[in-house]
């Protein structure tokens, strides 16, 4: 039998038309079905226009709308695909694998370099690939489809500003490929107990600290005011500067009594980050109870600790809990297994 996917818009480049102020969604949910008739030959597609944005303006209000109306169209589909832009996929993909767990059937979230009626457009092949991958029997869970590549929703990062293969995978291999429209499957699904959960409240009093060399320390007092999480991004496997320390540990202390989440990242996009390999990480992470992110992207920090702030907790220890619990394979090396 036919499978039945929902499609839900939310705009980027691949529903973009020209306009005199430059490239703007304009293109229907439905219009862009219209693009690949070869689709009707394996499912039975139903559209829903969430929002008709540049990703640049998504917000987590647009990731609750995304999945509000997965939650309420959730049992009449077998799967659904998102076209959304590729400037904040990456987030968004994250943020609903934490807003959407446990799925049995899959999400699928794709967009393209190219909008849907130019002619050398990646559109129709990443929105056709993705229908391929959401009616496979295999599917479960978010990924991202996007130039013939399956990438775990909380493993992608936008790494190329304009060729077709704009995402990476990051720690993490690709679960498939689609191929001359077939799925090859290289890591087979697992077995899933219990039911989907939807969590559609995020957190966003958040605020990432990218340090450069020679940083002044007067920003930490302000940040560490202002934001209930910070994420830290440091060099290499993780450190704090020494001139930024004093002040660090002034902050850090009244931080720790008010219950907030400090994060240390590392600027180097891959293989993750390790504390207790250098004095400048491993003192200040015995000192306080700091949580790093190990292997995961940023994206996926960011996004867990905004699923995780805004969700009842039983305080500290459990949101660190929480944090290393691995949640669609966002986190492997976390050091504690
Ligand atoms: N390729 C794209 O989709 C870029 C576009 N600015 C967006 O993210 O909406």
């Amino acid at each position: 039998m036919k499978k039945c996917i929902l499609m839900l818009g939310t705009g980027g480049t691949i529903a973009c038309k020209h306009t005199d102020g430059g490239l703007s969604p304009a293109i229907t949910s439905e219009e862009l079905v219209g693009y690949i008739p070869d689709v009707e030959e394996f499912c039975e597609v139903h559209t829903v226009q969430v929002c008709n944005v540049d990703s640049t303006n998504v917000t987590p209000e647009h990731w609750s709308m995304v999945s509000r109306a997965i939650e309420e169209n959730y049992e009449k589909y077998d799967g659904f695909v998102v076209c959304h832009g590729t400037d904040t996929l990456a987030y968004t993909a994250a943020a609903l694998s934490y807003m959407i767990q446990n799925s049995r059937k899959p999400i699928v979230i794709t967009g393209a370099q190219k909008p849907i009626d130019v002619e050398n457009t990646d559109a129709r092949m990443n929105l056709l690939d993705s229908f391929i991958y959401a009616a496979d029997d295999g599917s479960r869970d978010v990924n991202i489809v996007f130039d013939g590549k399956v990438i775990v929703g909380t493993r992608a990062k936008k790494e190329r500003a304009k060729s077709y293969n704009a995402f990476s995978s990051i720690n993490f291999p690709y679960p498939a490929v689609i191929q001359d429209q077939r799925v090859i499957r290289y890591i087979p699904p697992e077995d899933y107990k219990g039911g989907v959960q939807f969590f559609h409240e995020m957190n966003n009093s958040i605020y990432v600290l990218k340090l450069i060399p020679g940083q002044n320390p007067d920003i930490l007092e302000y940040v560490f005011d202002k934001y209930q999480c910070i994420v830290i991004e440091s060099f290499g496997v993780g450190g704090i500067p020494e001139y930024l320390v004093t002040k660090f540990y002034e902050v850090m202390k009244d931080w720790e009594s008010r219950g907030k989440l400090a994060i240390v990242a590392t600027q180097v996009v891959k293989e993750g980050s390790n504390m207790m390999v250098y004095e400048v990480g491993k003192k200040v992470k015995q000192d306080f109870d700091l949580l790093e992110t190990y292997d995961m992207t940023l994206e996926a920090t960011i996004t867990k600790a905004m699923w995780l702030m805004a969700r009842k907790h039983d305080g500290y220890e459990e949101m660190k809990r929480e944090f290393y619990r691995m949640i669609n394979h966002d986190i492997m090396g976390n050091g504690q297994a």
